[in-house]
């Protein structure tokens, strides 16, 4: 950079106060005794600048570079200019100096280990493993009495063999077999001397051992002649086969045992260090691998690797500038890199500490096939939706609970991975909490949610036009409900409802009607996307999701197509329960899990194809976990409701549909002499039935079916019948046919009327 000759700058002293972060002036990092080019090129317009490496790759600590504090104004630095031979300036440094932290202070942010191992802490763990131990004691000696008898006669078969080895043996032991190959090597160089002295050596061991082995036989001989002499035969034969017995039992070769193997352990291999930067370093992350090349320590762990449940649990920073969610997303490499199963790895963000952190749980079995604990709600419990209920297992098996009260959820994923077996579950918690009322609709139409039947308010399946009239209705009715519960909550005394909403003590208050009402929806697209009653299903939907919760009003959603359509952006943004099993894309999982959730690691496409059930949980205020839902099928669904429905007698809740009291479905249709009389244009007095039923289908298409004859029945009760009706023809033609007037219908609609 030049300044030009007459710029009136041009031969001012340079302020020290302007020497940094400018191109022009001498750069941070700059010590001008070090030039790089020491010749500089007085040919062009200023100086090749000198400069020190940068702070990371400084040599000693004078290349540290230094680097003055100032407030350079923008047009200072347009107007400055170029100084080879300023005076040199006191090093400043620029990183802070290093501060040793007290052992306090480093024992403050110190994060303490459980004082108890936390299989000893958590009820459910202690008990998983007391029950395997007791199960495994029980299955191996089971496994082994069974085939004692054969064992015996294993080992007195095999006592020859043992015996012959027992021989051969001795024999070695005896006869010092073990220097053999060294009093040959002498024999072989022709060592006299040498192999004298080993003879020497050798006769004397032998002479020592044979004592022994003599007195031995001795004893046995004496002892096998006592026994001929004093014991019957029995007794004799019993004692040689008991001992040939024991001889070939111990005596058994180590790779062919006489007993079988009770258990086949499938021994998962430690996980280390090494496999996990191996496995890390394989996935094609360009920033990882480039920091990985530089220094083989870039990752770190913060914490030992440590067994955590069934599996290991590494606690992992990833270099700088990669995120956990680098590493999630590419799940399946990674459980190639550590050669296990997919369903074994794991691996989880925590964005508590920061975004490299990376948690690896790595199992010691594939999830979806490992067992689930029995579900602590099947074979017996009252459930109180005001508690946290077991919803479902984590990786390392232990219960995941969740409160069903002041949430609405969504649940969502792609076909056969588990929706309608969560509405389920969530519908059985429900059920079993006897006070609540059950709004059930199956609108799959494959009798999933049948179960339900004997306890549900209201039950709706599949999606013909009946199905969907009746649920309209029913949601209607909830939203009165809750517009009334809204009510009665505002004009309660703060003391009794100091935070406005159902507390359990008001849904005790029967003269209150606040009892949970707990509405499962499975396959909602069908509603929402219905092209008469869509718009109002939704709008009635996300009033419920929204204001529901508060008034003891829970809905709960469950879609195989998570997007715009199927859960309406009113529903998805303000679903405080998120259930979302394995998805194809990001949208759809932002649709469930919230809006970022993908971004921040948190990605249910990575789930394999049979992880079944499991899916990240997002409940009110909680981090996303992932969950294995409970499978319950129908036959175990329907043992759980006879349950709840003998609660639900004992406390008189059986209502609705449950109770024989269906909904009226007709409400919501106008009836047919309206829509017949609301179909003539003006001015006209008649026509014929085929017009009639072509104008009514376009209004509603449950007209779309209908024939003259259909149309006479639908009227019939009002009192009027079809008549022959002159009408010209579109052709001009003036035809006689069957029809209505206009004249006749307003008189039977107003006789019906009184
Ligand atoms: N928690 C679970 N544990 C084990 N298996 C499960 C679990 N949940 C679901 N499954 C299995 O997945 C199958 C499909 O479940 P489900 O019918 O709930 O899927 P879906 O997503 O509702 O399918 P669709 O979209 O066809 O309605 C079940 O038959 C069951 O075998």
């Amino acid at each position: 950079m030049s300044v030009p000759a007459d710029h009136p700058d041009r031969d001012r002293e340079p302020d020290s106060r302007e020497t940094m972060n400018t191109p022009e002036h001498d750069p941070v990092n700059t010590t001008p005794d070090t030039p790089v080019n020491p010749e500089p090129n007085d040919d062009v317009n200023g100086r090749v600048l000198p400069f020190t490496p940068r702070p990371d790759s400084a040599a000693t600590p004078d290349e540290i570079p230094v680097q003055d504090r100032r407030e350079v104004a923008p047009s200072e630095v347009l107007d400055a200019e170029i100084v080879d031979d300023e005076p040199a300036r006191p090093p400043v440094p620029v990183d802070p100096p290093e501060v040793r932290r007290s052992w306090w202070e480093a024992a403050g942010e110190a994060t303490a280990r459980p004082l108890v191992a936390q299989w000893l802490t958590s009820w459910e763990e202690f008990r998983s493993r007391v029950r395997f131990l007791v199960q495994y004691a029980l299955h191996v000696s089971a496994f082994h009495a069974l085939r004692f008898p054969l064992y015996l006669l294993k080992a007195f078969l095999r006592s020859f063999g043992a015996a012959r080895r027992l021989a051969g043996r001795l024999h070695a032991w005896v006869y010092d077999a073990e220097s053999k190959p060294v009093r040959l090597a002498a024999r072989d160089r022709a060592d006299v001397n040498e192999y004298m002295k080993l003879r020497q050596v050798r006769n004397e061991t032998v002479r020592k051992r044979l004592l022994p082995v003599w007195l031995g036989l001795l004893a046995l001989a004496a002892v096998v002649y006592v026994c001929l002499a004093c014991l019957p035969a029995f007794w004799n034969w019993t004692l040689l086969i008991g001992a040939m017995v024991v001889l070939g039992w111990w005596g058994a070769p180590a790779d062919k045992p006489v007993t079988g193997r009770a258990v086949d352990l499938a021994k998962a291999p430690k996980l280390t260090s090494d496999a996990i930067v191996d496995a890390l370093g394989a996935l094609g992350i360009g920033e990882l691998n480039k920091k990985l090349a530089k220094n083989p320590n870039a990752i770190g762990f913060p914490s030992p690797i440590h067994r955590e449940g069934p599996g290991w649990r590494a606690d992992i920073d990833l270099p700088l500038g990669v995120t956990a969610a680098d590493v999630i997303e590419r799940r399946p490499k990674l459980a190639s890199g550590l050669r296990r199963q997919l369903g074994c790895v794991w691996p989880e963000a925590d964005p508590a500490v920061h975004e490299g952190r990376l948690v690896l749980w790595v199992g010691n079995r594939d999830m979806s096939s490992a067992k689930q604990a029995p579900w602590p709600l099947a074979k017996a419990g009252r459930v109180d939706l005001f508690k946290p209920q077991p919803f479902g297992t984590d990786q390392r098996g232990r219960w995941v609970e969740q409160t069903l009260m002041y949430v609405s959820g969504v649940i969502g994923a792609i076909p056969r991975m588990g929706k309608t077996v969560t509405v389920r579950e969530i519908l059985l918690i429900a059920a079993l909490d006897p006070r609540s009322e059950l709004h059930v609709y199956d609108l799959k139409g494959t009798g999933d949610l049948s179960p339900f039947e004997p306890v549900a308010h209201r039950y709706g399946v599949g999606d013909d036009a009946d199905q969907i009239e009746s649920a309209v209705v029913a949601m209607r009715e909830v939203r009165e409900e809750m517009r009334r519960r809204t009510k009665v909550l505002r004009e309660l005394p703060d003391d009794v409802c100091p935070d406005s909403r159902v507390e359990p003590h008001l849904v005790d208050n029967p003269k209150l009607g606040l009892k949970p009402i707990v509405i499962g929806v499975d396959e909602c697209q069908v509603w929402f996307e219905h092209p008469k009653h869509g718009a109002e299903l939704e709008d009635i939907c996300t009033d419920l999701v929204k204001r529901g919760p508060a008034t003891g009003i829970m809905l709960f959603l469950a879609t195989q197509r998570p997007d715009s359509k199927s859960i309406p952006t009113g529903i998805s943004a303000n679903a405080s329960f998120r259930f979302c099993l394995k998805v194809m894309g990001q949208v759809e999982n932002d649709m469930v899990l919230g809006t970022s959730s993908y971004q921040a690691g948190i990605r249910a496409t990575t789930f394999a194809w049979n992880d079944k059930g499991i899916g990240y949980l997002r409940g009110e205020g909680s981090d996303a976990r992932i969950v294995r839902g409970v499978y319950t099928d129908k036959p175990g669904a329907k043992k759980i409701v006879a349950r709840a429905r003998a609660m639900r007698q004992e406390v008189g809740n059986i209502t609705g549909y449950a109770a024989g009291q269906d909904i009226d479905a007709t409400l919501i249709r106008g009836s047919a002499i309206e829509d017949a009389i609301s179909v003539f244009a003006d001015g006209e007095d008649r026509l014929w039935s085929d017009t009639l039923i072509a104008r009514l289908a376009e209004v509603r298409p449950e007209y779309a079916d209908y024939t003259p004859d259909t149309l006479a029945a639908a009227l019939k009760p009002y009192g009027v019948t079809p008549k022959q009706v002159a009408m010209t023809d579109v052709d001009g033609t003036r035809r006689n046919r069957r029809g209505y007037r206009l004249a006749d219908l307003r008189k039977a609609q107003t006789t019906h009327q009184k």
